[in-house]
């Protein structure tokens, strides 16, 4: 599939099967006797097709995961342990919401260790953009743990669980155009990624929170470090059970020196990123 049209009223398109005729941001094209829907994003004219339906099937051009088959909207088919399901697809689209929202929805992921900061990031970061007019939401580990997943432990396999659990949440609402930001340990590089392997290219934006483990242990605001320490939590992170930080990710905010850099700074840091990368504007 090629990535590149050109958009507008009746905008012009040419796939590798030979597609033309593509019409608007978000409509119907005709092309090669298929009648196609697209969604496109990119400058005034020319566009990057992001999704493509065509005799019922979707085929996302730069997302991954499901890129190379396609997704049969009108086929009954099995999805794990969900049978005999069908995919409803709606005429209100991600780009109109961002239309409305002026944004572009997103998951800004922070991973760190317990005391890292990643709480009061998030919602320094949610403050900061709120205040500019951006819709945010966060999903704190500790709080989804609360409700969603409060049937989940912290052994290794329930952790996997809490965070596929929020990927997906997450990308609910970056589906609904907000820049969502979630909040949680995530220790396990493949959980991480697998998060990412959701979303479409550029998305996912993970900010790592370097903050040694002595500085986290020093704060301990819950006390849960002094806990582990005496043995009385087992399999906490950092202590007896593993923290895989990032090998590359799209921001680490290293803690260094014996001043810690303020919460907003670091939010700030976040912000420019998002403003250079075109998320704090819709198309
Ligand atoms: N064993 C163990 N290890 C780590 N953390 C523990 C543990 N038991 C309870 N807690 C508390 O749970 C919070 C982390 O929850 P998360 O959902 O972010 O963890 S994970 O992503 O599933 O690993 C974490 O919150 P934060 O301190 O905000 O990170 C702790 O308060
Ligand atoms: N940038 C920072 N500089 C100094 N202290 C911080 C900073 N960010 C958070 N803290 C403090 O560290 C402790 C842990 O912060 P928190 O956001 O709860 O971390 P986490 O969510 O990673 O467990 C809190 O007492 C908080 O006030």
């Amino acid at each position: 599939m090629p990535a590149i049209c050109e958009v507008g009223s009746w905008g012009f398109g040419v796939t590798s099967e030979g597609l033309k005729g593509l019409k608007g941001k978000l409509g119907l094209g005709i092309g090669a006797g298929n009648v196609v829907r697209f969604e496109a994003r990119g400058k005034r004219n020319v566009g990057q097709v992001l999704a493509l339906e065509r005799g019922g099937m979707r085929q996302h051009v730069n997302g991954k995961g499901d890129g190379s088959q396609g997704e049969n909207l009108h086929q009954i088919s099995t999805v794990g342990n969900s049978t005999n399901i069908k995919w409803h697809c709606c005429s209100v689209g991600k780009l109109d919401r961002e239309g409305l929202l002026n944004q572009k929805g997103c998951v800004i992921w922070i991973t760190g260790l317990s005391g890292s900061g990643k709480s009061t990031l998030a919602c320094a970061l949610s403050r900061e953009l709120h205040s500019r007019g951006k819709l945010t939401y966060v999903l704190d580990g500790d709080n989804v743990r609360h409700g969603l997943n409060s049937d989940l432990t912290f052994k290794p396999e329930d952790r996997a669980e809490n965070i596929r659990r929020i990927g997906e949440v997450a990308k609910l609402f970056s589906d609904a155009g907000i820049i969502c930001i979630a909040s949680l340990i995530s220790p396990y590089r493949k959980d991480r990624a697998a998060c990412r392997a959701l979303l479409p290219e550029g998305d996912f934006i993970e900010v790592f929170l370097d903050v040694p483990i002595h500085v986290c242990e020093q704060r301990d605001p819950k006390g849960l470090y002094k806990l582990a320490r005496a043995g009385k939590i087992r399999g906490f992170t950092g202590i007896d059970d593993a923290y895989e930080p990032p090998v590359s990710c799209e921001i680490v905010l290293k803690e260094e020196g014996r001043e810690a850099t303020p919460p907003r700074e670091l939010a700030e840091q976040v912000i420019s990123y998002l403003y250079e990368k075109g998320y704090l504007h819709a198309q």
